[in-house]
């Protein structure tokens, strides 16, 4: 067996699950040597992904590889099995303050040009772009979704509910989407019968043509969509929306996936703060504009580069953007012990994590006061808002879910190869002035789609290539197959990109024996009925979605059936033969981060580590023959039921058990799950004696593990922190760290 094949890559992240790290990769690596397989680390925190960008700006000591990219050369291979955790997909704000960090530390990389001045400058400001939205998972996942509850922790969930707001009837609370000149509204689409090479122009109405991409190349069968968004239908949406809200006395809030639309969804947010903010703009817009000042990041944006101005006229805007509030409905608020409100900045208000706690929490967000209120939120693409509506009307008819009985609804998602909206930030553009928007085969000029624009508009085109729509049918099958579930591709004909998807996924179906299987196909409105009948029954269902509802619903269904998405099996079979096993669906909740510093308490679950570990070490054990890897997957299943019925998972309150208590039991349980098998002699040998320290010494270590508690500590750094600090924050028990070694020895 070649190295590369006995090798599993764990990668270093950012905030919460980065610290889990730090303590777990040490535990992991001993056990894993065991049955001769190395868990190599692999850095892609932003920090990394910064310094990764920029090697001639550093010493030799200081230069790091391009892992990222490695990575992504990694997934190609068939051998490649990767566990990845969640990572920051950076705002400006937190590019800019990680860039600030990693300079005081001695890295002399540049400062990050928003106005580019020169060639240089803009050179500079790509290579950041490149580190800033969802940088990392489109790179990496070279392979469809497939994510699910696992059994032991939906009946975990069900034995122990979360508790769930409840629902009146009577909520006004609503989602308000585009009711015209959204991307939906006017959307083209076309299956390529050869490949071609196209460009992306624009035929002013004076005549000038302004090549916006100059090539990109397609393959046959590949489906493309040209789509745009209105500005003037946006605003016109925008200022009815805030009039309604005030009107009926609801919190206003926005919702956008700024992340992963990294091009386009800043712009939709930005607009929103203009019109909310509208006289203040007008008074000081252009003041803002010779300070720079692109709400399209936040009002932190703006709140950063008036800072510069001397006070009184800071305190003139301020008042003014206060003025402009009392017209205004009441914004939502993402933290309101802090003041942080729902324009602060895009990425706190990603759709797939705010929407489901909005309707957990019975239709409420949080109001300046501190107090739950009733919502309108603002999603303004009409083809996904209308999901969550959907599921309101539910809430309201049949009252909230209840965790105890609710049926299951894992996801398979078309996600590979960057396939639609989440692959387009490369076509994407703002329309610089009216004319006609054209897709155009480069070597026969024919016009392949086209359509009238206005200055300000969004236009994009997005593909979606063959083999991925192949591999994402054979793995909805194999999933109906596998768990005896029915399984419903939402797909809605009305939409012609989703027409021609139709099309491809009847084709590819034949290619089945079905005999026994429940396939459908429904629109989306239908789909989450139909699941959401069943959902109440008690009733399991697959949702086999494009990539928007596959990130979208892998949050939603989780929240309401489990409590967070951060407990799902996530996993991408990569379509070269490899597994990418992600932990979790949810982020790297950045407030953990802060108990911690401030309480030495970590809050954040390793549960999805622990799945994703062990699904991992499967992969590894069949592919390869190995029994060891698949004696470590089985026993380590167990360990993590074990967990779970003993209730060992972290507590959030700083005294309790947390995220280095859990790993310790976690390691115990899996330390005597080897001890007690009779399949390997050597494993069962080398494990009792370490199951026994464990156990000796569980009070011990626990006791060592809460002492520490209830007092800040330093960990020398945000988005680099200080891996000596680091260490000893994270492994504080002298008597687990001496079991540790000794039994690496
Ligand atoms: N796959 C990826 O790489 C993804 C990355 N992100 C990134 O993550 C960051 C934070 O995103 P955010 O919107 O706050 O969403 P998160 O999913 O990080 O957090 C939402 C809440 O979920 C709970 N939670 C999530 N995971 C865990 C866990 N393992 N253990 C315990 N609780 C958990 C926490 O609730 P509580 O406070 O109640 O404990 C948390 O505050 C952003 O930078 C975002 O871009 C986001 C989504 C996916
Ligand atoms: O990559 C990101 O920014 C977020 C990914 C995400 O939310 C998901 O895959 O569920
Ligand atoms: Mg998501």
């Amino acid at each position: 067996m070649s190295n590369k094949q006995s090798q599993i890559i764990y990668t270093i992240t950012d905030e919460a699950p980065m610290l889990a790290t730090v303590s777990f990769l040490p535990l992991v690596q001993s056990f894993s040597a065991q049955a001769g397989i190395d868990v190599v680390p692999c850095d892609i925190s932003l920090a990394a992904r910064i310094l990764g960008e920029f090697p001639e700006y550093l010493t030799a000591e200081q230069k790091l590889p391009n892992n990222l990219a490695e990575l992504g050369q990694l997934t190609l291979q068939p051998y490649a099995n990767i566990i990845k955790l969640p990572n920051i997909s950076a705002s400006i704000a937190q590019l800019i303050s990680a860039i600030k960090e990693l300079q005081s530390k001695g890295y002399q990389i540049p400062d990050y040009p928003e106005t580019p001045k020169n060639d240089e400058e803009k050179v500079i400001k790509a290579k950041y772009s490149k580190c800033t939205g969802s940088a990392v998972n489109p790179v990496l996942r070279e392979g469809n979704s497939d994510r699910r509850a696992p059994r032991a922790v939906k009946e975990f969930a069900k034995k122990n509910p979360h508790s769930m707001a409840v629902w009146s009837q009577a909520s006004p609370s609503h989602v308000s989407h585009m009711p015209r000149g959204d991307f939906y509204a006017g959307e083209k689409s076309i299956t390529l019968d050869k490949a071609r090479d196209v460009k992306m122009e624009l035929i002013t109405k004076s005549g000038k043509v302004v090549v916006l991409k100059n090539k990109v190349s397609l393959l046959e069968k590949e489906i493309i969509d040209s789509m745009f968004m209105s500005k003037k239908a946006l605003l016109d949406f925008y200022e009815n929306e805030m009039e309604d809200a005030r009107k009926t006395g609801l919190l206003f809030s926005l919702h956008v996936k700024a992340t992963m639309m990294k091009v386009s969804h800043p712009i939709v947010f930005g607009h929103c703060v203009r019109v909310f903010y509208k006289d203040a703009f007008a008074k000081h817009g252009q003041l803002f504009d010779e300070l720079g000042v692109n709400v399209n990041n936040g009002m932190i944006n703006l709140y950063d580069k008036i800072a510069s101005l001397p006070q009184s006229k800071q305190d003139e805007i301020k008042q003014d953007l206060k003025a402009c509030q009392a017209n205004r409905p009441e914004l939502a608020m993402v933290d309101s012990a802090k003041g942080i409100d729902n324009f602060y900045s895009p990425n706190d208000i990603i759709v797939d994590a705010s929407l489901p706690v909005m309707i957990r929490n019975g239709g409420k967000m949080w109001g300046k006061d501190g107090q739950l209120k009733n919502v309108k939120a603002t999603i303004p693409e009409s083809t996904f808002a209308r999901i969550y509506q959907e599921v309101i009307g539910f809430c309201k008819w049949h009252g909230n879910f209840d965790p105890k009985t609710m049926g299951t609804v894992p996801n398979v998602g078309l996600m590979a190869q960057q396939a639609e909206e989440y692959g387009s930030h490369d076509k994407t553009f703002e329309i610089p002035e009216d004319g006609v928007a054209n897709i155009t085969d480069i070597a026969t000029g024919e016009v392949l789609m086209s359509q009238n624009v206005e200055a300000g508009d969004i236009w994009r085109m997005c593909q979606v290539k063959d083999a991925p729509i192949r591999d994402w049918v054979k793995l909805a099958v194999t999933r109906a197959r596998n768990s005896g579930m029915p399984a419903v591709f939402w797909l809605d004909p009305y939409r012609p990109h989703e027409n021609e998807l139709i099309k491809k996924v009847n084709t590819y179906l034949k290619e089945y024996d079905l005999n026994g299987l429940d396939i459908q196909i429904m629109s989306q409105v239908r789909a989450m009925r139909y699941t959401l009948e069943r959902v109440t029954r008690g009733l399991d269902t697959i949702s086999v979605t494009g990539n928007i509802l596959r990130d979208y619903l892998t949050d939603l269904f989780p929240i309401m059936e489990l409590g967070t998405s951060s407990k799902m099996l996530s996993i991408v079979p990569l379509m070269a033969g490899g597994g990418m096993y992600e932990t979790g669906a949810g982020g790297s909740a950045p407030k953990h981060v802060q108990q911690l510093v401030d309480e030495n308490h970590l809050r954040w679950d390793s549960l999805g580590e622990f799945l994703a570990l062990a699904v991992s070490f499967e992969d590894l054990g069949i592919k390869n023959n190995n029994q060891k890897a698949k004696l470590l997957a089985k026993t380590l299943d167990a360990a993590t039921g074990t967990l779970l019925d003993q209730r060992k998972n972290p507590s959030p309150k700083t005294g309790e058990l947390d995220n280095r208590g859990s790993q310790f039991y976690l390691a115990m349980y899996w330390a005597q799950e080897l001890a007690a098998q009779n399949e390997d002699q050597d494993l069962k040998t080398r494990f009792t004696e370490l199951a026994k320290a464990l156990a000796d010494n569980e009070k011990n270590i626990v006791s060592e593990l809460a002492q520490i508690q209830g007092k800040s500590v330093d960990i020398g750094g945000y988005y680099l922190p200080d891996m000596q600090k680091l260490t000893q924050v994270m492994c504080p028990s002298t008597t687990l760290n001496t079991i540790l070694k000794n039994f690496k020895a």
